[in-house]
Formats: structure tokens, C-alpha cells, sequence
């Protein structure tokens, strides 16, 4: 059965942005354009449970995705939810508390890049992720999207669920898509060891973020 349609169409990023860069940017950018969202939605993590803790405080990090995504073709909200909850993130609870906040006839679409889409099947309650949301993943170098990189109940997930862009910004949830065409080799990790070490990651981070790291002297050690 297909699933309801939907009024409005919100595209939801969520990430530990430590700090935000130009990958992130490119990533909504990508589903912007393919799914012509009514609003971008990023969400700072609290606690990335996978993640061995974060270096920049949260109030750093939502003024680094502030700076980074002022720049949108669609209305963009810096939502702090997830700063709020003391509890671990897990994208099951944000997304339960998206549905209550936006009702049932919002197409809700979660992103993420192909790294994520690699250990989905680790994530709290993965499977049900699509009763509530869409899931869209990009490419990403060094993380293939390709079938023997994705784990096969992940993969076979997909594959049932596959839909055009078309279809998932018109309907609520339950369908997944892969973006094959982004490659955009920049990880935060990348950045912070750059600044550590005294270089100027000017080409892989928004102008204003790194006048924001330079002002705050964030990730000197
Ligand atoms: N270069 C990129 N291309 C595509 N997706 C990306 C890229 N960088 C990050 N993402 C995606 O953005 C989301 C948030 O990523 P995150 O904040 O963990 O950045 P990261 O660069 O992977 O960080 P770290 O290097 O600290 O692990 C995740 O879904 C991740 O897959
Ligand atoms: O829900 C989970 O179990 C889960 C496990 C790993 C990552 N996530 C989410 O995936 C997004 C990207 O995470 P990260 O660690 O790459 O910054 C972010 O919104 C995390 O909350 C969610």
C-alpha cells in the first residue's frame, strides 16, 4: 500500500557538525535540489553514542551550523532538540518527536552519507525509522554505496522501499533512495587534525565557520 500523501515536505540532517563543513553543506544542497523541500531542518547531536566524545561545546557547534547554512535556497531551522535531551541520540526519538511536533501529513526525509548508511543496522530501532520518516543516503569517497559495502539487510531494505524523489516528497514516510552523485572528500575529522596542527582548512570549511573557530580558538589541541 502506498504510503499517505503529504502536504509539506521537510529534509532533516542531523549530525555532530564538530565542527560543520563544506561536506555537510554540498549533502543538503544535493537533496535540496533533487526533493525542493518546504525547510531544511539540521540537528546538532547531544550525544552521538557511537562517537567518543564530541570537542566543541554545543553552543559552539550550533553557532558553526548557524554561520554554515545561512546561505539556503529553502527556510532553514537550527533545531536543538537533541542538545536538550540528556539522554543518548538516537534518531528514533528525534524523529518520533518530529512526526508529534509536524502531524501526519509531512513528508519527513532524514539524510545522511554513505558511512551511515554502512552500519544503519546498528542504529537504535533502524527498521522502524521508516514508519516515521524517509531515508535518503549520498555517496561519499572512501564509503561505497555500492551493494557489497551496505549490509544485506540494510541493502534488501532499500531496494523493497526505493522510490524517485518525486514520490517521497509527496508521500510521509516509508520510502528509502541513494543519491549516487555527490563526492565531496572532507570529513571533520580531517579539519580538526589540520587545525591542530596550524594549517588553515580554507577550501573545506564555510568562510564564517573558520572565522568562528579562529575567534573562539577551537580544536588547537
Ligand atoms: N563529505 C561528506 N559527504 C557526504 N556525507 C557526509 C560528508 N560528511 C559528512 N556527511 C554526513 O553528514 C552527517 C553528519 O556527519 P558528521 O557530523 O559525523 O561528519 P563527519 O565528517 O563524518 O565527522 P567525523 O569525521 O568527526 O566522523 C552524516 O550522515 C554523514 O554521513
Ligand atoms: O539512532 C542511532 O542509533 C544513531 C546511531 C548513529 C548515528 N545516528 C545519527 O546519525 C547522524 C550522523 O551521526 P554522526 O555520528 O555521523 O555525526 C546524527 O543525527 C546521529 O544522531 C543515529
Amino acid at each position: 500500500m502506498a504510503p499517505p500523501a503529504a502536504q509539506r515536505c521537510i529534509a532533516v540532517l542531523g549530525g555532530s557538525f564538530d565542527p560543520v563543513h563544506n561536506g555537510h553543506v554540498r549533502l543538503a544542497e544535493h537533496f535540496v535540489q533533487l526533493l525542493q523541500p518546504d525547510e531544511l531542518r539540521i540537528i546538532p547531536a547531544g550525544n552521538p553514542w557511537q562517537k567518543h566524545g564530541l570537542q566543541a561545546r554545543p553552543a559552539d557547534r550550533v553557532e558553526m551550523v548557524r554561520r554554515a547554512f545561512d546561505r539556503q535556497q529553502v527556510p532553514v531551522v537550527i533545531d536543538e532538540q537533541e542538545i536538550r535531551r540528556a539522554s543518548a541520540t538516537y534518531t528514533i526519538d528525534t524523529l518520533r518527536a518530529l512526526r508529534a511536533e509536524l502531524g501526519p501529513q509531512v513528508s519527513i526525509v532524514f539524510l545522511m552519507g554513505a558511512d551511515q548508511l554502512q552500519h544503519l543496522d546498528t542504529w537504535q530501532h533502524w527498521q522502524e525509522l521508516f514508519d516515521l520518516a524517509h531515508l535518503c543516503a549520498a555517496s561519499r569517497p572512501g564509503f561505497e554505496l555500492a551493494d557489497a559495502h551496505v549490509p544485506p539487510a540494510v541493502r534488501e531494505e532499500f531496494k523493497r522501499r526505493n522510490a524517485a524523489p518525486q514520490e517521497i516528497r509527496s508521500t510521509t514516510h516509508g520510502y528509502g533512495y541513494l543519491a549516487l552523485g555527490l563526492a565531496v572528500d572532507i570529513s571533520s575529522t580531517e579539519i580538526r587534525a589540520q587545525l591542530q596542527r596550524g594549517t588553515r582548512p580554507d577550501s573545506l570549511i564555510p568562510g564564517r565557520v573558520l572565522d568562528y573557530i579562529e575567534q573562539q580558538h577551537l580544536y588547537r589541541n
